[in-house]
């Protein structure tokens, strides 16, 4: 494999003179396939695309070209170096009413400070882009904004190529007879490190029975192989049809695609409410709806996969309770029915206090004890100690802020690198004191699925 180093050419930091302008211009079109929008792109912007629906299938957004980007390696800050900069881009942003918000899109590494040499070597901690084609599908509107961020003397011109450039890739989005069926075979699937994961899991529970720490996600990898390079459109295409429940995303960096299907939101922030979710303690589905049924109540009553929940709830109770006023949270979780797998499930919501930005609850609730542990510094500690892997984007917040401030953030499991003819795909789960080993290996199988489904490889487990 091929490492890749980061592109400093594209991290520009922000050096905005006094006459750098953010110019966007918005067109509403008539309906558009947002992975015909995506697949328009493919020649001139490979590498600079990215996709976003959410769970609820209310919003999709698609970025095509870079018209800035935005990365972070500031340790200990990244949460608040991106959201500046985004500040700062926004201060200079000039649009009329009837053009909509820019979007900023990207997401953040899994932990900043367990950098390995791995397929993650061309992602920074932190990496964001402004698209200059910016797709919009939402209320039954399809919006195309152009996006600029110039401080170029001819500028008009410039924005005129631009908006011929997006009305040639309109027509071909709404023209174009697409074949987003996959037609590419796995030649080889490797499970990296299974011994070393089986290890991990005892040696976790050994030390949460000795009291260092309450809960600790421990997650490995699948690497599948190819027959040749796997066209990033159809992985997207497979996915969202895989996973109807959950969100769908894909972000473009250096000739990598990072995707996948998650159903656990981070964060949404919405007209002054901020919306989280736990998700954590799974079960596989039936195999009739009878079993299915009688496999959630199993679950709901279940006192390992409670506790491995309850720790969620607390956290991120804990940080909304600081953040929000009106905190709602229902006493005990619910189902979360998806396609392979049933999930303990809580939603939690406030309104939201005068300061805080969604990066300021990111970076409170990254790493919830879904994906980190409790307390959350031992359980990052040990996780870098155990794993011994870099998660790169795996289990880290994802997503969009727009320049009003609203946005939502998820968390990137069930999710992939695509590199080539490569993809490395992640899973794992929640360790507790009575976990048992080959228990948690079989539950990674269940959240492979749904990437390793999408992209043609073999169902085991
Ligand atoms: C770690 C993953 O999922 C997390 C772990 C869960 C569990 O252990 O029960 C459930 C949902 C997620 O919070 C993953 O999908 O890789
Ligand atoms: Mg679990």
């Amino acid at each position: 494999m091929g490492h890749k180093m980061t592109d400093v050419r594209e991290i520009q930091k922000v050096m905005i003179s006094p006459s750098t302008r953010f110019f966007t211009e918005t067109v509403e079109v008539g309906r558009i396939s947002p992975l015909s929008f995506f697949e328009a792109g493919a020649s001139q912007y490979k590498d600079k695309r990215f996709y976003w629906q959410n769970a609820d299938k209310t919003l999709t957004l698609v970025g095509i070209g870079h018209a800035y980007t935005l990365a972070t390696a500031k340790a200990g800050s990244r949460f608040k170096d991106i959201s500046e900069q985004w500040k700062q881009l926004c201060s200079i942003l000039i649009k009329e009413e009837k053009d909509i918000d820019p979007v900023l899109f990207g997401g953040f590494s899994f932990d900043e400070k367990n950098r390995k040499e791995s397929e993650w070597e061309g992602f920074p901690s932190g990496y964001f882009v402004v698209p200059s084609f910016q797709l919009k599908i939402e209320e039954g509107k399809t919006m195309v904004s152009i996006n600029m961020i110039t401080d170029c003397k001819e500028a008009a011109e410039d924005f005129e190529r631009l908006r011929e450039e997006r009305d040639k890739l309109i027509h071909i989005a709404q023209v174009e007879e697409f074949d987003f069926a996959n037609d590419n075979k796995v030649v080889a699937t490797t499970e990296r490190g299974k011994k070393q994961y089986l290890d991990a899991v005892e040696n976790v529970t050994a030390s949460i029975r000795k009291g260092k720490a309450d809960k600790v996600v421990i997650a490995r990898a699948l690497e599948l192989q190819f027959e040749r390079d796997f066209n990033n459109v159809k992985a997207l295409h497979a996915i969202t049809n895989e996973q109807q429940e959950s969100y769908h995303f894909g972000l473009q960096r250096g000739g990598s695609l990072f995707f996948g299907a998650t159903p656990e939101r981070l964060i949404e922030i919405k007209d002054g409410k901020a919306y989280s979710a736990c998700v954590a303690g799974s079960i596989r589905r039936g195999k009739s709806a009878q079993e299915d049924r009688e496999l959630g109540e199993e679950l709901l009553g279940d006192r390992k996969n409670r506790e491995e929940h309850q720790h969620v709830v607390s956290m991120i109770s804990n940080v909304f309770n600081k953040y929000c006023s009106e905190v709602l949270i229902p006493k005990t979780p619910k189902l979360m029915k998806i396609r392979d797998i049933q999930h303990l499930y809580t939603p939690v919501q406030g309104t939201l206090g005068q300061e805080n930005d969604i990066f300021s609850f990111v970076e409170a609730l990254h790493p919830t004890p879904a994906l980190g542990g409790v307390p959350t510094n031992v359980a990052l500690e040990i996780i870098r100690h155990e794993e011994g892997m870099d998660r790169g984007y795996y289990a880290a917040p994802i997503g969009w802020i727009d320049a009003s401030g609203n946005g939502e953030f998820a968390v990137a499991i069930r999710s992939a690198l695509l590199d080539g003819d490569r993809a490395y795909l992640y899973a794992g789960g929640g360790i507790v004191a009575d976990s048992v080993p080959e228990l948690e290996y079989d539950e990674t199988w269940v959240k492979f699925r749904p990437v390793l489904r999408a992209l043609g490889g073999k169902l085991n487990g």
